[in-house]
């Protein structure tokens, strides 16, 4: 039957063929697998039937464990294995637990040389490389998981430091079919035999192929072709902070990715806590949330935009440059402590929240002063009069301002929580008003009882609850936010902060909110509202009176809120309901501002980090003031850091227009070497209409955007000034989904096959830090480039803009 197969032609057939062989054998073992996944959960639903708890409770457990065996293995089918080392003899022939030998080092001798002078060697081992590990029967290694120490040779081995490896191979895969396979030899003046054949050498190495296939919207894992200083980030132990720099393309967004999946592989239980992976814009956290789940994880991981960090908030309107950088700078810190402070001046009924804590409509709204008639909130009254012991006892304006700040005392207690020490000094300045306590100076028992009795018959009063409630009310983040939207407040409590024109504008641009904060927020608005929520505590959840088992004690216990009680009983409540992780992983940290680093740094407050970025693409404006603050959240545990220094994503032509940027932007800086070259220079082309205002771009960017449509297979990204994102939609209506308009912000961290960037010189010019996000736009693409420029651009006769010329 032999004579009916097709003839094995060339090596790349003999090759492919032997990897089909061992996949084949490899998908019987999961095969295998999955029947006993398969039989477990059968198994568990027919001990179902018997029904007592606990047999219900280890059904439960079964099928758990078995659903997820089985969804894993599921997920796994694609691609499922990918690498192969053949490997020299180790140095000590010790085997780890997945059956491989650990030795790194080759035995003294593997390499002998033959009577010719050639060196020559036996392949010892030769390991396959996979998404997850696989063990045959006999417990021998089918697959070793890519985050086993075993695999680290696939990605470490460069043939200046080669180690055990002498040829790594790359297998591509569809299915259970096998399509080929990529070689490069570490070890060339080395000739291996393996099992007596010699070793054969196919292709020119997977990276270049695939760094060449085309885009589509989202990231694909690099399990398959990891290099060796992107190895070194991943697999970097986690004991402090790993920071990594590195120019545009130099992998960093997919090494963060693939080093929270490391992470989970050695330490599963210590990153139950979380994993958390921060990126600058919800675009960025589509187009990579696939990688984690292609690895293999899923659930521990979140990756989540800067403007959705906060729950129940969501960004989605977009600030001006100079709007955005009041509202990111560290001094907005103290503007938002006097605000969270001063807004108890507001009185009740203005604490409407919906910032996801279930906030603020409290005791107060059960009462008949917090608002007036149109809902607006009640100034807080300057004035308590309570009437004790048969006599009338009044507080004014200034005894209650010295209550107030004794309240507060020194402490950064959250405003919210304050609630019962404002009581008990408010009781304390009425007992001492009365003068009562001058009643019994020989009888302290007396006088005890005399203050209790004062006490009771003072929080009796519901004059008394109902002043508690407007002259502390509970604050929401927005409600208080929303109030610094009135000029003349914003002016008060940002006085030597803030100008006073910065206050105006900041003041102007909150009104966006409306009077109950429920408006759109912008990505800066989301870390002001988490540092409120941090000064003004959780709020109390709304009193229910009859449904309250504690309504039936007498004395005090009976009158306090909900808010007083709950608050005695765990005065650190807003610790406890925040989110923190295990591990926090920052992207394109170049672009946090100091309000957002403290807003991520409330997350991983215990946390180790991984920190990637790229200082040269950072669109914020005082990179120093935004260091200090990312020094803070990352108080003093010890960095370990890395450079990227190999670009992946641009072609050398590319990379070459996008270095005059980078000069003009950062003189001195050095981007990063460009691995492959195209041969396709960018092009350069003009807007040859003038709009009214001087854009015109119109009917040139969609012609050049159709353009390189025919040109790419995959995607087309188009770049326009942020506030052009519109138009440029518009424009582009009918010509697919293959191309997208983008704001020049919001192509931070993608990538397309083509871009077209339109209007250097208006991106440049749209903030302090324009010729960096410029520098952002000109990387974007994997093989062609178009700038189009109009009037504002000033193109030579070649149509090279002023800024991209030598
Ligand atoms: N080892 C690799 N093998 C294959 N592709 C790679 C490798 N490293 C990076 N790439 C590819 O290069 C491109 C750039 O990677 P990535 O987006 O992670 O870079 P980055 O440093 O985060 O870029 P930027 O700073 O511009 O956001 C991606 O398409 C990625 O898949």
């Amino acid at each position: 039957m032999a004579a009916q197969h097709a003839p094995v032609e060339s090596p790349r057939d003999r090759e492919t063929v032997g990897e089909q062989h061992h996949l084949d054998l490899v998908y019987r073992r999961l095969e295998e697998k999955i029947h006993e996944a398969e039989f477990l959960m059968a198994d568990a639903a027919r001990r179902g039937q018997v029904g007592t708890p606990g047999a219900l409770a280890e059904r439960d457990a079964q099928v758990f464990r078995a659903g997820l065996h089985l969804n894993r293995l599921n997920a796994e089918f694609e691609d499922f294995l990918f690498g192969r080392i053949d490997l020299l003899p180790g140095k000590d022939g010790k085997r780890g637990p997945d059956g491989a030998h650990t030795s790194v080092e080759p035995a003294d001798g593997a390499i002998r040389t033959d009577e010719e002078g050639r060196a020559r060697a036996e392949i010892a081992e030769t390991l396959h490389i996979g998404r997850l590990g696989v063990l045959a029967a006999d417990y021998t290694p089918l697959v070793i998981d890519w985050r086993a120490p075993a695999a680290a040779p696939f990605y470490r081995a460069t043939p200046v430091d080669p180690g055990r490896v002498v040829r790594r191979r790359v297998i591509r895969s569809k299915g259970r079919k096998v399509l080929g396979v990529e070689d490069d030899l570490l070890r060339p003046e080395v000739t291996a035999t393996l099992d007596g054949e010699e070793l054969a050498v196919i292709g020119d190495g997977a990276l270049m192929a695939a760094l060449g296939r085309a885009r589509g919207h989202t990231m694909r894992d690099i399990v398959s072709s990891i290099q060796a200083e992107q190895d070194q980030v991943i697999r970097a132990p986690a004991a402090s902070v790993t920071e990594v720099d590195g120019g545009p393309g130099t992998g960093k967004t997919a090494v963060a990715l693939h080093r929270a999946a490391y992470l989970l592989y050695q330490d599963r239980r210590r990153y139950a806590g979380g994993i958390l992976v921060v990126s600058p814009t919800p675009l960025l956290v589509a187009y990579t949330e696939g990688v984690l789940p292609s690895l293999g994880e899923e659930g521990q991981v979140a990756i989540r935009a800067l403007g959705s960090l906060v729950d129940g908030a969501e960004a989605t309107a977009h600030d001006a440059p100079e709007i955005a950088r009041i509202k990111g700078s560290a001094r907005m810190q103290q503007v938002l402590r006097r605000a969270a402070r001063g807004a108890l001046d507001l009185g009740g009924g203005g604490g409407g929240g919906g910032d996801g804590e279930g906030a603020s409509t409290t005791a107060t709204s059960t009462t008949a002063t917090s608002t007036t008639a149109d809902g607006a909130p009640r100034p807080a009254p300057d004035r308590l009069r309570v009437v004790v012991f048969g006599r009338r006892t009044e507080l004014g304006p200034e005894e209650l301002r010295e209550v107030r700040r004794a309240v507060f005392g020194n402490a950064g207690t959250p405003v919210n929580l304050l609630r019962p020490r404002a009581r008990r000094l408010l009781l304390d300045a009425l007992w001492a008003k009365s003068g009562a306590a001058d009643r019994h100076p020989t009888d302290p028992e007396l006088a005890r009882e005399a203050r209790e009795a004062f006490d009771e018959d003072v929080v009796d009063e519901p004059g008394f609850q109902e002043f508690l409630a407007a002259w502390w009310p509970e604050l929401g983040p927005r409600a208080v936010l929303a109030a610094m939207a009135d000029e003349r407040r914003l002016g008060r409590w940002s006085r030597r902060v803030l100008t006073p024109a910065e206050a105006r504008r900041l003041a102007r641009a909150l009104r966006r909110l409306g009077p109950d904060g429920r408006g759109p927020l912008s990505v800066h608005d989301v870390a002001l509202l988490d540092e409120l929520r941090t000064l003004l505590g959780a709020p109390a959840r709304p009193r229910r009176r009859e449904a309250d088992p504690l309504d039936q004690l007498t004395g005090l216990e009976e009158v306090t809120t909900f808010a007083d009680r709950t608050a005695r009983r765990a005065p650190d409540r807003t610790a406890g309901e925040r989110a923190e992780y295990a591990h926090v992983i920052v992207d394109e940290a170049q672009d946090l501002t100091p309000m957002q680093w403290r807003m991520v740094g409330r997350r991983g407050r215990h946390a180790t980090w991984t920190i990637v970025g790229d200082p040269a693409q950072s669109s914020w404006s005082d990179p120093e003031e935004a260091g200090a603050a990312r020094d803070e959240a990352l108080g003093r545990r010890p960095r370990r850091r890395f450079t990227l220094t190999v670009n992946y994503r641009n072609p050398a032509e590319v990379a070459e227009v996008a270095a005059k940027v980078l000069a003009l932007a950062m003189p001195g800086a050095r981007p990063p070497r460009a691995v492959r070259s195209t041969g396709l220079v960018p092009r350069y082309a003009v807007a040859e209409v003038t709009g009214t205002d001087g854009w015109g771009a119109g009917a040139a960017l969609r012609a050049e955007a159709a353009r390189l449509l025919d040109e790419v297979e995959g995607t087309v990204g188009v770049v326009v000034a942020m506030g052009r994102r519109a138009e440029a939609r518009r424009l582009l209506a009918g010509l697919g989904e293959r191309v997208v308009a983008l704001g020049s912000l919001e192509a931070k961290g993608l990538e397309y096959d083509a871009t077209l960037v339109v209007s250097p010189a208006e991106i440049a010019d749209e903030s302090p830090a324009g010729l960096r996000v410029l520098y952002v736009a000109l990387t974007r693409a994997t093989q062609r480039l178009t700038v189009l420029s109009t009037e504002r651009d000033a193109p030579d006769a070649d149509g090279v803009p002023d800024l991209l010329r030598d």
